[in-house]
């Protein structure tokens, strides 16, 4: 009578509080599966949220990847140029900023002291700037602004093109083995802080060492297993279940693999360790949900441009309506205990920042195109989400305040970086989602 069904060990102890937070699992369950992943869900068809533009070509900067997908359905089909909105073409416009390099008043100071020197009355405060000083401004906020990005951003790399995210779903595609294994383990051994006890042979943390290490480093941590157990999660979701090769892979039919979630979450498979890896999924997914409400009068103030005025006004009201959902969450995480004050802290959110780029640099060595296009995004998304909570210039928003066009400009985001921030929270929604259905099949 008491015998819980074994087949029900993914998650009979997945509930209950979520690490580091305040709320827990139902909670997060009844909030995403009913209020948000419905809105999430056509949102996402909206042509804005639908192009994403990335540069697949970009060599692996660690080491030569010689993988090949196990699949034909690995590739992805780029946009053709008529498919492209017209007003997105034109967002092409915008500037790179200069990779964090020396900072740019180091090469320009000299020359912008010699320009002040000619104002040497006592008094006299002149506000006027030379046109080439402004210019150096820019340059400056452009570096700043590059030095507050989590990620390297491909929005204006010249080999970046547009891709139809509706036309290349993230699902199985087979991708796995050597170079798979690669790329999580350096992610985990050589990007993730780790924690002074763990064995060296072993690249993967065990969940219950994590206590030796502090909260940041935690929530580095379950940030990324988080991500992890929903890129692992989908591709059980959307298996291919007809193998039959002659059926070819445009009709071959797709959908859950209960047996595939299984051998990957069951704690009978993983050594004990799924059911924290889903709970990492609910944290990351807590984490993006709070970065979306400390972002939202920003998101709220946004044209969403494609050039289609009654679609642009659609998808506005669309995001308010998803954003005062998401303010009527009543736990949301608290970012505000992590990185506090000391100089000790400045120096772990330095080195936590240089951790999460060299992830998103990762990306690059992805063998499969399908799963480097849906990795790059979700983690572009992710580091959006930590720029906005950690660079202090969302800090000082209130809900209330309508941004004008000054206030705007300081806390630009681009458009790539919204768009893989409200995809990157749509796959983590999805995969919560998801949960429920195969918390229905085990019953
Ligand atoms: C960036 C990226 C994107 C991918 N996208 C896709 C895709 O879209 N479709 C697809 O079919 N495949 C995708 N893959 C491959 C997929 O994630 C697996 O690597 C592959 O299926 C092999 O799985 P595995 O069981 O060997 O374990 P892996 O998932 O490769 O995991 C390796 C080891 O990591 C540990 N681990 C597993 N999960 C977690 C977790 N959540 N937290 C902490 N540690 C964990 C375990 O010790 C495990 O043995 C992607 C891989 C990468 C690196």
């Amino acid at each position: 009578y008491f015998n819980v069904d074994k087949q029900d060990h993914c998650f009979c102890q997945l509930s209950g509080a979520i690490d580091e937070c305040s709320c827990n699992i139902d909670t997060v369950d009844y909030f995403n599966n009913v209020k948000i992943y419905p809105r999430l869900k056509s949102l996402l068809l909206k042509d804005y949220f639908r192009f994403y533009k990335v540069n697949l070509k970009r060599p692996c900067p660690f080491w030569i990847d010689d993988s090949k997908c196990a699949m034909k359905d690995c590739h992805i089909k780029p946009c053709p140029p008529e498919d492209i909105p017209d007003g997105l073409k034109g967002t092409e416009k915008q500037k790179r900023p200069p990779a964090a390099g020396p900072h740019p008043s180091k090469k320009y100071s000299k020359q912008a002291n010699e320009d002040c020197t000619e104002h040497h009355e006592l008094d006299y405060l002149n506000k006027t700037i030379s046109e080439k000083l402004q210019k150096e401004l820019q340059l400056w906020e452009a570096y700043d602004d590059a030095t507050d990005n989590f990620c390297d951003i491909d929005e204006s790399d010249e080999e970046a093109e547009y891709v139809d995210l509706l036309l290349n779903p993230e699902r199985f595609t087979g991708y796995s083995g050597e170079s798979a294994h690669r790329v999580w383990k350096s992610i985990y051994l050589e990007n993730c802080f780790r924690p002074k006890t763990s064995f060296s042979f072993n690249p993967y943390i065990q969940s219950n060492k994590l206590q030796e290490l502090c909260l940041e480093e935690r929530v580095f941590y379950r940030s990324i297993s988080g991500l992890h157990a929903s890129i692992n999660t989908h591709l059980c979701a959307d298996y291919l279940i007809t193998k039959d090769n002659s059926l070819g892979l445009g009709r071959a039919k797709w959908g859950a693999n209960l047996d595939e979630f299984q051998k990957r979450f069951s704690p009978e498979n993983t050594n004990g360790e799924g059911p924290n890896w889903l709970r990492n999924l609910y944290f990351i997914y807590l984490i993006e949900l709070r970065a979306l409400v400390k972002a939202a009068p920003y998101l709220e103030s946004e044209e969403f441009y494609t050039g289609n005025e009654s679609n642009d006004w659609d998808t506005k009201m669309a995001i308010k309506d998803l954003l005062s959902i998401i303010k009527s969450f009543p736990d949301h995480f608290d970012e505000t205990t992590m990185f506090r004050n000391s100089e000790q802290a400045q120096k772990l959110k330095y080195e936590f920042k240089q951790h999460f780029r060299n992830i998103t640099r990762i990306m690059d060595c992805v063998g499969c195109d399908k799963c480097r296009l849906w990795g790059k995004l979700q983690t572009q998304g992710l580091g959006t989400a930590l720029k906005i909570l950690f660079s202090g210039k969302f800090d000082s928003m209130t809900y209330n305040r309508s941004l004008d066009s000054h206030n705007k400009k300081e806390f630009q985001l681009q458009r790539n970086e919204i768009v893989s921030l409200i995809n990157a929270f749509g796959r983590l929604s999805n995969s919560v989602y998801k949960l429920d259905d195969f918390r229905q099949m085990m019953r």
